[in-house]
């Protein structure tokens, strides 16, 4: 067999699908993208699909390294994200080809359910206590919010006190019932990360994401040391090396690489392995769609360390297109009470996609940015 075409189509809300086929007409899917370079990506794409093009898709180790390496320079969002969407399309074929969902052929299931969580709140948390109530009558209990707006580098007390109000007022309504994460985004600086995680301890979150930005993960220990909330991380982080560096420092408790971002299931697995070296929990990002999503659930399925599945039913960014949207097959996304995803039972990835719609989407595609936020001095502001 050989790669003969690859496709890409971006997509609302803010997606791109990658469309790999064959000379035996196997065709795998894959969702390359870096959420406000979708067109960047899709020139990294094009680049590779020139070496790609010719080959034998069974081959996906050896695709996976000289795509890493044949190119000299290596890592990164953009690039990583590239051979992540390839990634996941030789794995999709080859799946079909062995007619085995993907799961099986990395050593079968060591779990019978996957726990998803959702997204509460926006941009900006608000109507976090409507939002959950809503989204726990569908069944979820487990969620995830911002878990601040701007914050300045020293930040004031009615910064933090707001910060902190949200979260009170949620156990405030849920007590113990519920269970949700707190991602600072990248928004929270190291000095102030120190005084927010100390405030929020009485409330005892699930975890706190990325309560600095990746490139301090220096300070993961530090923090870790003053806190026994669980400190989650690794949207922002590329590879397994990068994780290598951060799990060898210690202080991180659950790694959050993406599968679109950081090489695709080949990668991802093996970062998986990793933190489990470490009695790391492994729990994937995926503000992304429904390809991205059952590529984190293969793996979660093979990863005993896996604890917790993003998915993003109904958040804030998904404007103009949903993840089931593109998916024929819905139930193979169907999550049950609790919010939890059942194995696929399908050859592949298992998602059987809506091609007439993406190609007809793809069409009036619009590029998706995320905000510019400022301080009210009028500097940047992290989003
Ligand atoms: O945890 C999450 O889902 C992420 O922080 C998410 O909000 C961002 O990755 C966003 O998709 C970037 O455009
Ligand atoms: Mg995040």
């Amino acid at each position: 067999m050989k790669v003969t075409k690859i496709t890409t189509y971006r997509v609302a809300p803010r997606w791109m699908f990658l469309k790999m086929e064959t000379d035996e007409g196997v065709v795998g899917w894959g969702e390359p993208v870096v959420e406000g370079r979708a067109r960047t990506v899709e020139a990294a794409v094009s680049e590779l699909s020139e070496f790609i093009i010719g080959k034998d898709p069974s081959r996906i180790n050896d695709l996976w390294q000289a795509m890493y390496r044949g190119g000299f320079y290596r890592g990164g969002a953009v690039f990583m994200s590239a051979i992540a969407g390839i990634d996941q399309a030789l794995w999709d074929i080859k799946g079909k080809v062995l007619n085995a969902p993907v799961y099986e052929l990395l050593g079968g299931r060591v779990r019978d359910r996957m726990k998803t969580y959702c997204w509460v709140g926006g941009d900006r948390p608000a109507d976090i206590i409507a939002q959950m109530k809503e989204r726990l009558a569908h069944g979820f209990d487990t969620f995830k919010m911002n878990g601040c707006e701007e914050m300045s580098i020293i930040a004031s007390s009615k910064q933090v006190d707001a910060a902190v109000a949200k979260v009170a007022e949620i156990r405030e309504a849920f007590g113990n019932t519920i269970e949700f994460g707190l991602d600072f985004h990248g928004r929270v600086s190291a000095p102030m990360a120190k005084v927010l995680v100390k405030e929020l301890e009485p409330f005892r979150p699930l975890f706190i994401e990325e309560p600095v930005l990746a490139e301090q993960a220096e300070y993961y220990p530090r923090i870790a040391a003053q806190t026994s909330i669980p400190i989650a991380a690794g949207e922002r982080m590329y590879s397994r090396f990068e994780f290598k560096s951060v799990l060898e420092r210690g202080g991180i408790s659950i790694v959050q690489p993406d599968l679109s971002h950081a090489g695709g299931i080949t990668e991802c697995v093996k970062i998986a392995a990793m933190a489990e070296a470490y009695d790391v929990a492994f729990a994937p990002h995926c503000p992304l769609g429904p390809i991205a999503l059952a590529a984190c659930l293969h793996v979660d399925f093979v990863s005993w360390n896996a604890t917790l599945q993003e998915q993003s039913m109904g958040i804030h960014y998904n404007k103009g297109g949903e993840v089931l949207d593109y998916v024929r097959n819905k139930e193979a996304l169907k999550l049950d009470e609790g919010g939890y995803a059942h194995p696929f039972t399908g050859p592949g990835l298992g998602i059987d996609v809506n091609e007439e719609l993406i190609i007809e989407r793809s069409r009036e595609a619009q590029d998706w940015r995320n905000p510019l936020w400022r301080h009210p001095d009028g500097s940047v502001a992290e989003w």
